[in-house]
């Protein structure tokens, strides 16, 4: 049986309830797939952040990763629960300014921002993780501009890999973001932005990755980020920030066995002041953007089983009712997730099938080769995990309409994000005069 998780129950009548909602209704009374939040799971893991961080290293600040599951009402989540948003795009930060969202508790990403990106983010005070000298060059020349200041952390890559998937490893030297210490890059680049008159240089970030383990990587690049702190100390250029990235990893099948959310803050916070002692640096302000950790178990996306089409001797595919479109995750990474029939919990997982997706494309898998209780057509399948990137990861291939996203707690149910419709995938085409 797949781990149950948050506020998940199974009523006596065997359907699978998320936040005291059924979720089986919910599925049942939509044509498309329904993204489902548990509010209160949520909650528990931004409070496990920020509450862990006060007891062991107050002089910190917890950002949220938006690009894992953005929207209006869930900035207004983060910033109830008390923690800062780290954005990656114009986009994203809009979403914060128009949810009202403290423009001060905001970090700004991004291996190519724009011109306009960076304006929007110095007009607001946000603070801008620079990633390479060609940003360097705009930011000094936006801010003379608007002449604001703006202060800025800057990218590094410790040069490790960490144990994850390729794709979204992040720290070792051929990566696509910030600056290398070999050579002194990153060094001339910090010595750069420190003679910039409105750039205000606060530190460093670094990011090694998404859905690790395995915190080894963590250690190394913590050690690798204190030598090159030091070094920066004995050129008088002081680190007062220091940002960790994000990257613990959650439960997709029964396979992955995460650390706590405590753990993993406890461990990181010792390896900083173990290696910040060790050295006689002043112990900076620390953050941590965490994304997956905090949104991914909390999201649970429910199907409708349509077609079913067995191949004999090779394989049964249960059809459903979305598919690449809501969660490319499968096809991307080959990603592998958890699923129940949620209408008869109670049953036993007996029969092996292979979940498809209704995209007209053969790799729309969502899930191969998993054993389910006895799958039928009109059968309601929730999928495990899916509240990190996969609303914000989703498509209008095929013009498939990309679903809701629905908050629940306590036994209410509210959309924050609206099933699109047929009208709203039409909305920006236009059909030019001479075509009429
Ligand atoms: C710079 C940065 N920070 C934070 C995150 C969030 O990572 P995760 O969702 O694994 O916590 C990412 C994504 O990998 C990232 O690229
Ligand atoms: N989108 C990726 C994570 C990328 C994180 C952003 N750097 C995933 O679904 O696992």
């Amino acid at each position: 049986m797949a781990v149950l998780h948050g506020t998940m129950k199974v009523k006596d009548n065997g359907h699978l309830l998320i936040g005291g909602v059924d979720v089986v209704e919910v599925a049942r009374e939509s044509e498309f797939p329904v993204y489902v939040l548990d509010e209160e799971l949520l909650r528990k893991n931004m409070r496990e952040y920020r509450k862990t961080f006060e007891k062991y290293y107050p002089n910190s600040m917890v950002h949220y990763a938006s690009k894992a599951l953005m929207t209006l009402a869930m900035c207004k989540i983060v910033e109830s629960e008390g923690l800062g948003i780290d954005v990656v795009s114009g986009g994203e930060l809009y979403t914060a300014i128009k949810a009202g969202f403290p423009m001060d508790k905001v970090v700004m990403h991004g291996n190519n921002k724009s011109v306009n990106e960076i304006k929007m983010g110095i007009e607001n005070g946000v603070k801008i993780v620079i990633d390479n000298f060609y940003e360097i060059e705009l930011v000094d020349k936006i801010t003379k501009e608007l002449n604001k200041s703006v202060d800025v952390l800057l990218r590094i890559k410790p040069g490790i890999h960490a144990d994850t998937h390729h794709y979204v490893s992040t720290g070792h030297e051929d990566s696509k973001f910030g600056f290398i210490i070999k050579e002194d890059t990153a060094k001339k680049a910090i010595k750069q932005v420190v003679e910039k008159e409105l750039i205000n240089f606060k530190g460093i970030h670094m990011h090694i990755g998404s859905q690790i383990f395995n915190v080894t990587g963590y250690e190394k690049s913590i050690e690798i980020m204190a030598d090159f702190i030091k070094e920066l100390k004995e050129e008088n250029i002081i680190v007062k920030e220091f940002d960790l990235g994000g990257g613990l990893g959650v439960i997709y099948t029964q396979e992955d066995d995460p650390m706590s959310i405590t753990d993993f803050v406890k461990l990181l916070i010792e390896y900083v002041k173990r290696e910040f002692e060790k050295r006689e640096l002043e112990l900076p302000k620390l953050m941590v953007e965490p994304g997956r950790s905090i949104v991914g178990e909390a999201g649970t996306t429910v199907y409708q089983v349509g077609s079913i089409t067995e191949v004999p001797g090779i394989r049964k595919y249960i059809a459903i009712n979305g598919g690449m479109g809501d969660n490319i995750r499968p096809a991307l990474y080959g990603s592998k997730y958890d699923a129940v029939i949620a209408n008869r919990m109670n049953g036993k997982e007996e029969e092996l099938v292979t979940v498809a997706g209704k995209c007209c494309e053969t790799g729309d898998i969502i899930l191969k080769d998993i054993k389910l209780n006895e799958p039928k057509s009109g059968d309601v399948l929730a999928v495990f995990t899916t509240g990190a990137y996969n609303y914000t990861m989703a498509s209008n291939y095929n013009r498939l309409p990309i679903p809701g996203v629905m908050l629940v707690n306590n036994g209410q149910k509210e959309w924050i994000v609206k099933p699109q419709s047929y009208e709203d995938i039409l909305r920006n085409d236009i059909i030019p005069e001479r075509l009429k």
